[in-house]
């Protein structure tokens, strides 16, 4: 069969330029990623020979085999895994799955210098691509385990690409590239030098369990094969001692299984001996991955058995609110053939999963005191997810309660942890006080904030979409009940002051109820009662929400995720020192009545209850008819 010409989708293309273009500076990279792809090929194969007792193929010598050719400057990566079908190839090579590629293709086209370029390839990785940073021509040989035929996939990095059927191709994968001339100022190496291919491979990927071969240095003894070497060392890092692993080796350990190019923000090592032994290593990325809130992302710790990988993103040890947590867990007593259904019901894989959990939140608390700056960090790409925990892990809510941060009113740029906020509280303050928004400037704005302010109360302000959720379910943090400074009635009074403006509120109370009930009556299609409010200093109304209601940004996510929930009716709280609510007042038992009088105070009443709810960010219900009436207001103090 002749070979066939493919386009490569748009997304891949542009990525193809950049690398083709080389804007990452350590080329050497190139070679870990086709390691790593071997790497992953030959694991898939010794799985499926183990479930798959009818597959026809020889797994008794899996390897990795590099050669280089000084002559021609090409260097070949082979490996006898699971290799690709003709369809594999085109969907996997010539398309680049991986979801939110198109954002990260753009934020890299925008990339003003190389450094923000590179940071951005650093966080994505991209994998097979990278050949072209060193090649201008890479053509990759394939024949999946188990089938007849193999095909071969050939291109310049240019737009296309062509893939042809073969018969004659080793099971396995070969990829071999064509180099670009030597450019050692471009830190273009020649990568066909022996030295400088071992040194890329003790580099980054030393722990790689599969021999990683190549022609043994002329002399050089021990090679199990006269003429071939094993460069790597292949032990895996959680089964060898603390002190003996360098924090660069732990680091390439953690890009080969995250496809992450930066360093890892933290290592976690665990053991666990005795009846059920396990070796768990674990990261914390330093970034949130593009795709960290997308439905399909995947959890990122892999599961191995007496060091055989079994699987990725083995959900069973880690629940979702930890998806970005990186990471191998070793068990010694599972059966090599273990599914994940079987993994879900596992009493020990999930007291396992317990103790990782809490492993994790105590690192992340050590972190906080020990190095603010890097929990800084982590918290800036990971609290909104660890947030999620407050509603998914009863169990585990206090010590994650512990580790949040909030911004408050308090420090002005800075977060501050509930701990300090309790430590902070005025004498006699019973609840901490919150308020959810889009925004802190237009939480520190709004009416609700007036009375708070005035007092000195120390607020949250909590800007994420998951805040809104969380708050519903949490009552309280040591003791001290959560409460939403938009929500029921305020009451921020020591007893003292309640007794000086005690008459006063029963005096307002008297004079203020023939106007709160016409009111409540007028408006009684969109709130829910009309009040005296004890929460304004400045704006004469705010609208709240019943202690226990649902807010409006909850009502409107619930509906944005396609659930029917009913309007909830909120209620209108008027200042009684404001001039405009006192001359309604007056204006209301002067003319009660009069036609004409009730008639434009109507209006007013509506035009303060749109006032309100625009001070709270919500929609009115009729703004053309708002903004006629305001009009038409306007107009008459001219
Ligand atoms: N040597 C190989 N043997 C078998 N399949 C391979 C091999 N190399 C690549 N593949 C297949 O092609 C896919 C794409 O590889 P590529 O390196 O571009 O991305 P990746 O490894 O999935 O992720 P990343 O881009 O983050 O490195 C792999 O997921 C794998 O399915």
């Amino acid at each position: 069969m002749p070979a066939e010409t493919f386009e490569f989708q748009v997304e891949a293309r542009q990525l193809l330029q950049m690398m083709i273009h080389s804007i990452y500076s350590n080329k050497d990279v190139f070679l870990r990623e086709l390691i790593s792809n071997s790497s992953d090929a030959l694991d898939k194969l010794r799985l499926e020979t183990l479930r798959d007792d009818q597959l026809d193929v020889d797994a008794s010598d899996l390897h990795i085999a590099i050669d280089a050719d000084r002559e021609t400057r090409t260097l070949t990566v082979r490996d006898n895994g699971i290799g690709m079908t003709h369809d594999e190839v085109v969907e996997l090579i010539g398309t680049i799955a991986n979801s939110g590629t198109a954002k990260f293709v753009q934020e890299l086209r925008e990339a003003k210098d190389s450094s923000a370029s590179e940071e951005l390839i650093g966080q994505f990785g991209v994998g097979f691509y990278s050949s072209f940073m060193v090649a201008d021509e890479v053509t990759l040989l394939t024949r999946r385990a188990g089938e007849e035929t193999g095909t071969r996939w050939q291109s310049d990095g240019e737009g296309t690409y062509t893939v042809e059927t073969v018969d004659d191709a080793p099971q396995g994968t070969s990829v071999t590239l064509r180099l670009k001339p030597e450019d050692t100022e471009d830190k273009l190496f020649d990568y066909t030098s022996p030295w400088k291919i071992r040194e890329i491979v003790k580099r980054y990927s030393d722990f790689i369990t599969w021999p990683i071969r190549m022609a043994a240095a002329t002399g050089e003894e021990g090679a199990e094969d006269p003429g071939t070497e094993t460069v790597n060392s292949m032990k895996a890092l959680w089964a060898r001692s603390k002190d003996s692993v360098t924090a660069e080796e732990y680091s390439e350990l953690y890009k080969h299984i995250s496809h992450d190019w930066t360093e890892p923000l933290e290592t976690i090592r665990m053991q666990a001996e005795g009846t059920f032994e396990y070796q768990a290593l674990l990261f914390l990325p330093s970034h949130a991955p593009q795709d960290l809130f997308m439905q399909d992302h995947k959890r990122g710790v892999q599961l191995y058995v007496k060091r055989v990988f079994i699987m990725d993103d083995c959900e069973a040890l880690m629940p979702t609110y930890l998806r970005f947590v990186k990471g191998v867990v070793d068990a010694q007593d599972l059966s090599l053939n273990v599914s994940r259904e079987i993994l879900q019901q596992d009493r020990q894989i999930e007291m396992m999963r317990r103790r990782l959990v809490k492993k994790v939140l105590s690192t992340v608390k050590d972190m906080r005191s020990s190095d603010p700056e890097k929990y800084g960090t982590f918290w800036k790409e990971f609290g909104r997810v660890l947030k999620e925990g407050l509603l998914q892990d009863f169990e585990n809510r206090d010590a994650i309660l512990e580790i949040c941060s909030f911004a408050s009113t308090q420090d002005e740029e800075g977060l501050t942890t509930l701990r300090s906020y309790v430590e902070r509280m005025k004498e006699g303050q019973e609840q901490i006080f919150y308020m959810t928004g889009e925004s802190r400037a237009a939480m520190e704005s709004s009416p609700h904030m007036e009375a708070f302010r005035a007092k000195g109360f120390e607020v949250l302000l909590l800007t994420d979409p998951v805040d809104e959720v969380w708050v519903q379910s949490v009552p309280e943090f040591d003791g001290k009940q959560l409460q939403s400074i938009a929500k029921g009635e305020v009451d921020l009074d020591t007893d003292e002051e309640k007794k000086e403006v005690e008459a006063e509120r029963e005096k307002q109370q008297q004079e203020y109820a023939g106007l709160l009930t016409w009111m409540t009556e007028q408006l009684g299609e969109h709130v829910k009662e009309v009040r005296l409010s004890s929460r304004l200093t400045v704006s004469p109304a705010c609208i709240v929400s019943d202690t226990h209601d649902v807010t409006p940004a909850l009502e409107n996510m619930y509906r944005a995720m396609g659930q029917e929930v009913p309007h909830v009716k909120r209620i209108l709280e008027l200042n009684p020192s404001h001039a405009l609510i006192s001359g309604l007042k007056k204006a209301h038992a002067a003319g009660a009545g009069e036609q004409g009088a009730t008639a434009e105070l109507a209006e007013t009443a509506e035009l303060v209850h749109g006032l309100a709810l625009l001070s709270d960010g919500g929609e009115l219900s009729d703004p053309s008819r708002f903004s006629r009436l305001m009009a038409d207001r306007l107009e008459r103090t001219l």
